[in-house]
């Protein structure tokens, strides 16, 4: 949620919004339809958003933004003015020192109404306390926010840089350098800032057809989706300001040869909300990445299982591949991996929709005795993935140990989710009380996801539906793509 308190400024809000637009509308190139309005929606708890003063059309085109006005290494003074190759910073911290250098100028920079109604605070993970945390219990999202490695990409990339050239990175606060433990902590915070706005704001740019460049390989508290692709990001002034709800999306930012244009995918009603799409993401991702939960993306919550976790669920001394043959087998045939998600399931759907096929190639092969595996590995085959009894004794095994990790039971939480939630809106819980309520959201869904497998397996178990064992020759390539 962006509430008042992501907008320091609170006061002048308004003043700020008018001011982005009027610079915006001033730049050459764009266009914005008078039929939308940058509108005040703290009051709802979701700070700035596009609302539609008058009905549009399926396909009308709401605004064009030309690429050169876009908050981007290619567009910024920057990269004419230091030495090195900007770029080869990769497109995350590339982005991040460009926009410390443009936000370090001041009025100065071309983007400074922008910078203005960008907000300053946030809620994604990387800012929470440890306490804070501690609410989120046993949720795999704890181990994603890649703090530590964020803070060790910024010191070792970005810090030598600005540290080299004060001229161009004016030290703030009144500090004569960003050397030492305060300079140092105030280029930490600094970098932060504009991280979680990348994160939060924005946009993987389109390469144009003349730039075949090699991805640069990153590796900072940023960039933890590994299927997030290499591309060059850039801040997209308005397209930014577009909330986004799950499945109320009805707008989309379509890359034109030199603007950037979004238009309606829908019809949309006067006084609605003009969305875009952030994924569908569970709302574990969408609180460490926008730093808020609705109740709309809880159709994607998940459960994750590490490899560990599997592994000593099955009692296995540890989870080392090259100390484990049954890993190692899997491995061979590319079927082993870190972890696991399990959805939530559907209404009608069963085990076998849902239950990644690799995952069940895992269970197969730790519920196989000795003699079979011996088997197995002369044949030099993994076993044919199967739910049967004992994959499933195992499957509920690491659900309960999995439950056990979280420290309170849904009831509870769903106690103090009520209890915490005002009769009015939940934008009014500020702080602390509005991560807490944001946590609660996040271990409720999975722990639905843990209760609703649950109730799958003992469902399977009683109509019989498990078989015996599992025995039959496995062909590995068919089984990549099968479903079990
Ligand atoms: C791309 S920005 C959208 C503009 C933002 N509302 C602002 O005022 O700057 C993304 C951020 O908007 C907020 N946001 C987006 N969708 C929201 C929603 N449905 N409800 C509450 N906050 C939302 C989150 O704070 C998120 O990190």
């Amino acid at each position: 949620m962006s509430s008042s308190a992501h907008f320091p400024d609170s006061q002048s809000f308004q003043q700020q919004s008018n001011e982005f637009v009027f610079w915006l509308e001033a730049n050459p190139g764009v266009k914005v339809n008078p039929k939308i309005l940058l509108a005040d929606l703290r009051s709802s708890g979701a700070g700035r958003g596009v609302v539609a003063r008058s009905n549009i059309s399926e396909g009308e085109e709401l605004f064009s933004i030309p690429r050169t006005l876009i908050l981007a290494v290619q567009n910024s003074q920057l990269k004419t003015l230091l030495p090195q190759d900007v770029e080869a910073l990769g497109p995350w911290l590339s982005l991040m020192l460009v926009m410390i250098y443009e936000y370090l100028q001041g009025n100065q920079s071309r983007w400074t109404p922008y910078f203005r109604v960008l907000p300053s605070r946030f809620d994604t993970l990387m800012f929470w306390s440890q306490a804070e945390l501690a609410e989120l219990q046993a949720s795999a999202i704890v181990d994603k926010i890649g703090k530590q490695s964020a803070d060790e990409s910024i010191l070792s990339s970005i810090a030598p840089i600005v540290r080299a050239n004060p001229n161009l990175f004016p030290p703030i606060n009144g500090l004569s350098s960003y050397e030492g433990e305060n300079g140092t902590a105030t280029l930490l915070e600094l970098a932060h800032v504009m991280g979680s706005l990348i994160m939060a704001y924005a946009f993987d740019i389109e390469k144009s057809e003349d730039d075949d460049d090699e991805p640069e390989d990153e590796n900072d508290g940023y960039m933890t989706d590994d299927e997030e692709e290499q591309l060059s990001k850039g801040m997209v002034p308005l397209a930014d300001l577009l909330n986004a709800d799950a499945d109320r999306n009805n707008a989309r930012l379509y890359q034109e040869e030199e603007s950037l244009v979004m238009k309606a995918i829908k019809p949309i009603q006067e006084g609605e909300e003009i969305f875009n799409d952030y994924g569908e993401i569970p709302r574990a991702d969408l609180l460490r990445r926008y730093g808020y939960v609705t109740d709309n993306y809880a159709s994607f919550d998940v459960i994750e299982f590490s490899l560990a976790d599997i592994c000593q669920a099955a009692g296995l001394p540890n989870s080392d591949v090259d100390s484990q043959p049954r890993l190692q087998l899997l491995e061979k045939h590319d079927l082993l991996d870190d972890g696991w998600v399990i959805p939530r399931p559907s209404p009608n759907d069963t085990l076998e929709d849902i239950l990644p096929m690799e995952l069940v190639a895992l269970l197969t092969t730790l519920c196989q005795s000795p003699e079979e595996f011996e088997q197995r590995l002369l044949k030099n085959k993994p076993p044919k993935p199967s739910m049967d009894t004992p994959q499933a004794g195992l499957l509920y095994k690491l659900l309960q140990a999995k439950q056990s990790h979280y420290a309170t039971s849904l009831a509870h939480d769903m106690q103090l989710l009520s209890s915490l939630t005002p009769p009015q809106a939940s934008a009014e819980l500020e702080g602390s009380s509005r991560r807490l309520k944001m946590a609660l959201q996040v271990r409720i869904g999975e722990k639905e996801v843990l209760q609703a497998l649950q109730g799958m397996l003992s469902t399977s178990a009683s109509n019989g539906s498990l078989k015996r064992s599992a025995n039959d020759d496995h062909d590995s390539r068919q089984s990549k793509s099968a479903r079990v």
